[in-house]
């Protein structure tokens, strides 16, 4: 009798996630094997890194098999990212599986899910009767993956993903019995909700498993120096710093001594990340297939289709901050437009030098931003407007500086 958890990655971002959760697995000493699903799009040293980190790595070709409903999904591509979870059912050198998502850490020993029925998962926080796809027990079978493909061309999926064609294929689950449904500490999330804080101090060290839904994970947050997260934009609220933080101890716990675990050109790392990059003339990484549907995007959860150009538009910022250097404004030459400006009547301080030589720098690196956003070279759009959103608020600082300067 064989059993182990399985995770699934498709692409180089999401394997940073996998390796971490293998660790934080062997941290807490399960006895279970560990499994991870992969498709083609991942990388070959990446492949090599998962072969050290899993017992068994499992490469899914979706759609082309020779089954009867592979065959109709064949018409139905758009199901592709979403149904790739589901071959997790053929694993069946198993008897019994936990699925877990690969932006899940698992802080405490688990392998009593094994003792859990198919299928067992915790309630997911938007929309209790249904579960949350991201941790469950199942039990592999040939016949159930059939059965799940041909639910998927009939039926379909209600959220575009798998846990809309998941809970309507295990539609008994919301009033199975207990032994189904799985305490929130198998899948905790740090969420808005007025009760999660309290709860969270009361009950937070009974945690289990943390899972990082939405579209920002831990691998997208920036550190200090000294490895400490910090909170980039306000599109990451969700994922308290602690969590985030937690995920890091075990990332550099196992990996921060070594090379980097995948590829960084291949992530989509955090905007601060990217700055950093284009100042020191390196490219950013490439821009990724769009990996989920565009309602997944809307919510700010794992797709990531293109985001509304006015996310990208810089020009209000570039505009304001060639009023901040005076060569630039007359060279630009907007004839009437505030060129008695008091800022430049007043004495050329060393401060306001400071505060221009600052603008020029920001100058040169947004348009470097924008010409890499034009060539799609972001790979997650919610970036883009992070970056613009920094640089933003780096531009009120500056005019805020010269306006007291200028006062003065
Ligand atoms: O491009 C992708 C996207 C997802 N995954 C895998 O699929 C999982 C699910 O995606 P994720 O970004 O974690 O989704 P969540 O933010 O957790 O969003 C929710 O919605 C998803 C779609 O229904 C469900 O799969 C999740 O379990 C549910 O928590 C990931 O953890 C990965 O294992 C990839 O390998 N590549
Ligand atoms: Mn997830």
């Amino acid at each position: 009798m064989s059993e182990a958890f399985v995770t699934l990655v498709t692409n180089d971002g999401y394997a940073l996630g996998a390796l971490v959760l293998a660790k934080s697995l062997r941290d807490v000493n399960t006895t279970r094997k560990i499994a991870v699903l992969i498709t083609n799009e991942v990388s070959e040293p990446t492949r090599n890194r998962l072969r050290e980190a899993f017992d068994v790595v499992s490469l899914v070709n979706e759609l082309n098999t020779h089954d009867a409903a592979n065959l109709a999904l064949l018409g139905r591509p758009e199901l592709g990212v979403t149904l790739t979870k589901i071959y997790a059912w053929k694993l069946t050198q198993f008897t019994k599986c936990v699925f877990l998502d690969a932006d899940t850490l698992v802080v405490q020993n688990v392998d009593e899910l094994f003792d859990r029925p198919e299928i067992a998962a915790a309630p997911d926080v938007g929309w209790p009767d249904c579960f949350n796809s991201g941790v469950f027990v199942f039990v592999p079978s040939a016949a159930t993956f059939e059965k799940l493909a041909e639910h998927a061309v009939s039926t379909g999926s209600f959220d575009g993903g798998d846990q809309g064609l998941l809970n309507t294929f295990f539609d008994y689950w919301p009033t199975a019995g207990p032994e189904h449904r799985l305490s929130f500490l198998y899948n905790m999330n740090a969420n808005q909700s007025y009760s999660y804080k309290p709860a969270f101090q009361k009950y937070g060290h009974l945690v289990k498993i943390i899972h990082f839904i939405g579209q920002f994970k831990p691998w997208h947050w920036a550190r200090t120096s000294s490895g400490r997260v910090y909170a980039q934009t306000q599109e990451a609220p969700t994922h308290s710093e602690f969590h985030v933080q937690q995920w890091w101890n075990v990332f550099d716990r196992h990996y921060s001594t070594s090379a980097p675990p995948v590829s960084l050109a291949a992530l989509p790392i955090g905007f601060s990340g990217n700055v950093m990059r284009i100042q020191h003339g390196e490219a950013l990484p490439p821009r990724t297939a769009p990996s989920g549907p565009q309602y997944l995007a809307d919510y700010g959860r794992s797709g990531s289709s293109p985001a509304p150009a006015k996310q990208y538009d810089f020009s209000n910022i570039l505009h304001r901050l060639d009023v901040l250097i005076p060569d630039k404004f007359h060279a630009t030459g907007e004839a009437g437009k505030a060129p008695q400006s008091p800022v430049y009547s007043s004495q050329a301080t060393e401060q306001l030098q400071e505060i221009s030589a600052t603008a020029s720098k920001l100058h040169s690196q947004i348009a470097e931003l924008e010409s890499g956003i034009q060539a799609g070279r972001y790979a997650n759009p919610s970036l883009a407007s992070a970056v613009h959103q920094e640089v933003n608020t780096a531009v009120n600082e500056l005019a805020e500086k010269l306006r007291s300067s200028s006062t003065k």
